[in-house]
Order: C-alpha cells, then structure tokens, then sequence
C-alpha cells in the first residue's frame, strides 16, 4: 500500500493515542465538576490548550476547543459578523476558502451582510491589491487561508495584515499549514486562527479557534457556557488530551518532517510532469511541502483514483469535503481552469508514512493508468 491521501485523513500518532487513553478510562472526570475528577479533568484540558498556543506563537490570545475546522470557521466567521455588527456588514473572504469558510459567509449574506469575494490569480494565490481596493470603513472581517488544502498555494498572509493595519479583523483558516510550515499568529497578524487536529496527527472530531484577547465573538453554540462562554457542551477530553499531544509533538518535529516531505514532492513532480499534457496545479514554489495536484487532459480525475487504488495506491481527486457534489473544485475553477481541466484532476498528499518506495511505486504505475485511460477516451487523439 502506498497512501497518498493525507489531507483527507491522517493516523493517529502512537503517542497521542497513549495520552488519550486514561482520559477515557480512570480520568473520566467532566471538567466542570467541582470535585478532584473534575479538577484532573479540568487541568488536563487547560494543559492542552497551552500546547495549542504555543503551537502557533499564540500567548496573546486564547484557544477555544471545537468539533473541528468546521466549526472553528463558523464560529470565526459567524460568531465575529454577529458580534461587530454595529460596527459594520462587509466582509471579505477569498474565492478558495474551504467551503467551512464560504457557506457561512453565504449564511451571512441572507441575514443582510455584504460579502464580497477576493478572486485569484491562475495559481490560486490571493489578489492582495482587491482587498486594499475594498477595504471600507465599514469593512469588519477579512479571511483568508494560510494555504490552500487542494492546490497547495501559500497565500501572502502577512501582507494582507499590512494592508489591514488593523481596520478590520483578519481570520486565517490554518488548518492545511499547521504542521507543514511555521504558523506564528503574530508574525502573520491574525486576529482569530483556525487549526484542525487530525491534520497533525492529532484525533478526528477536534479542532480549535486561536483568538486574539482584543477580538469579541458571540458564540454560535449555546448551551452551559463551556470555553468560556465561546463554545457550550462538555467537552471532548480525551480528544482535546491528543490534540494538545499532537500540537507539543508537531512544535518539536515539524520542520524535519516538512523537509523530508518536500524532497518527495518534488521527485514526484519532476518525474510526472514528464508524461505529455499533464500540468502542476497550484504555485510552482509557493506550496506546502505536501502537496502534489497534477491535472491530465482527456480522463477524468475519478478514473484515476480508481485505477491507482487497485494497484494499492490512495489518492484523491481534490477536496474530499466536497467530493459528494461531483461539481468541479470550486478552487480550481476560480484559479481559471475550464470544467474539463478541473475534472482531470489528481491530488496527492503526503505525510509521515510515505517513503521513497512509495514515491517509486507510484512512479511505476502512474504513467501506464494515464495511457489506459486515454486510450479509452474519446476525447485523446492519437
Ligand atoms: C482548509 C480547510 N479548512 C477546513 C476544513 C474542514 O475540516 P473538518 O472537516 O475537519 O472540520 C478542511 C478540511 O479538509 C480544510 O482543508
């Protein structure tokens, strides 16, 4: 098996299995009782919450725990339009966001906001001078990914906190970076930060707001006024345990790892860059080290992924999140790719288990798929 898919899902590092474990055993305590259980209970999730700071250099403002990115974006985006309201209704969001990210502003456009959309360039990179041109005083929400999770693109974060300078709030949805480049909330000047766990090897069903001290958000949970009124329900402890593992263990490890990474990616684009009509998608260097999206004309991506899978090779057509649609990526089409282009789409991602064997097993089969599929296809001329 070599497994290409390590955005849509990673294992669990052994070592955070086994910090979770007694949470879900003999420490079962509910953080909010007000006896030695609870008291365990609640110091273990205020360690974690630490760990998740320090993370992403983030002691000038607080980690509130989630269900996950989902629900971090929504809490961002939602939670600070309904709050800062009377401040202002336009918000800015960039075309490539996570749909986590565009559906709530959608949410936000029929309860009377205006939101308007930053549009790319053809490697999916944000136009910087949009925003400088939109910016309004009334303008109270920018957000903007720190990379795109299908393409790869590293946005230009810490200029668009220039041309902010603080007039409105900036969100960034770090769930792709976190672990493959520095994330530094106050390099970047984020205002509120969004990081997933399983995307660090952490559990599924976790993830975490990082919100500036100065920034006010209503929540969009409501219930017993858990995370300090931010995000109601008991919390998830075991999981919130391993995500605070995840988050010490990927401090230590990430840039040795991001490394290693990179040196596999680009021996899998140079060699399949070879194969005639196939193109990078996403910026040639301004890319996580763990990204591979490659587009080939004349089959479709799914065929692909079909035929990789069978010779023992996980892969993806694009967003896993938005794969039940079957509509092309939403990414893709605003970098300016035709429908037929983003359909012919192959996502590779890598992560801590893949190998140079697994680099030369995917290079073995890979170019032979691509000349049974065309040979099949009506559109390939030969
Ligand atoms: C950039 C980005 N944001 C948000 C999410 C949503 O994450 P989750 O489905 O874990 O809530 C994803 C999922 O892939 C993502 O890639």
């Amino acid at each position: 098996m070599a497994y290409f898919d390590y955005t849509s899902a990673k294992p669990v590092d052994e070592r955070v299995l086994e910090a979770m474990l007694p949470y879900m055993t003999e420490s079962f305590g509910n953080p909010s009782s007000v006896h030695s259980y609870g008291f365990k209970a609640r110091e273990a999730v205020q360690e974690a919450r630490e760990k998740v700071a320090k993370l992403v250099n983030g002691g000038g403002g607080t980690v509130v725990f989630t269900s996950g990115a989902t629900e971090a974006n929504n809490l961002a985006i939602i939670g600070y339009a309904m709050r800062n309201a009377r401040k202002g209704k336009h918000i800015l969001v960039s075309a490539v966001e996570h749909m986590s990210v565009i559906n709530p502003a959608k949410f936000l456009q029929k309860q009377g906001f205006e939101v308007e959309y930053i549009p790319v360039g053809k490697y999916g990179e944000v136009d910087v001078s949009f925003i400088d041109q939109k910016l309004r005083d009334d303008t109270i929400l920018v957000s903007v990914q720190h990379a795109n999770n299908e393409i790869g693109t590293i946005q230009p974060v810490e200029e668009i906190s220039e041309v902010l300078a603080g007039k409105a709030a900036l969100h960034i949805d770090a769930t792709a970076s976190v672990g493959q480049i520095e994330v530094d909330v106050e390099k970047i000047g984020a205002d509120m930060l969004t990081i997933s766990s399983n995307d660090i090897y952490g559990p599924k069903g976790v993830g975490a707001l990082w919100i500036r001290k100065e920034a006010k958000l209503q929540p969009v949970i409501l219930g017993g006024g858990q995370e300090n009124g931010l995000r109601s329900g008991s919390e998830n402890v075991p999981s919130i345990v391993g995500f605070g593992k995840a988050a010490e263990i990927t401090a230590m490890e990430w840039r040795e790892e991001a490394e290693r990474l990179r040196r596999l990616r680009d021996r899998i684009i140079d060699n399949v860059l070879k194969i005639e009509e196939s193109y990078l998608n996403g910026h040639p260097e301004k890319r996580l080290p763990n990204n591979v999206n490659v587009r080939f004309s004349y089959i479709e991506g799914e065929s692909i992924v079909l035929s990789l899978d069978m010779a023992g090779i996980q892969a993806s057509t694009g967003s896993a999140c938005s794969s039940k649609t079957l509509q092309p990526s939403h990414v893709l089409m605003a970098c300016g790719l035709k429908h037929e282009e983003a359909h012919g789409t192959l996502l590779l991602t890598l992560g801590r288990y893949n190998t140079d064997e697994d680099v030369d097993r995917l290079l073995e089969v890979l170019p032979g798929v691509i000349e049974r599929l065309r040979s099949m296809s009506p559109l390939y001329r030969r």
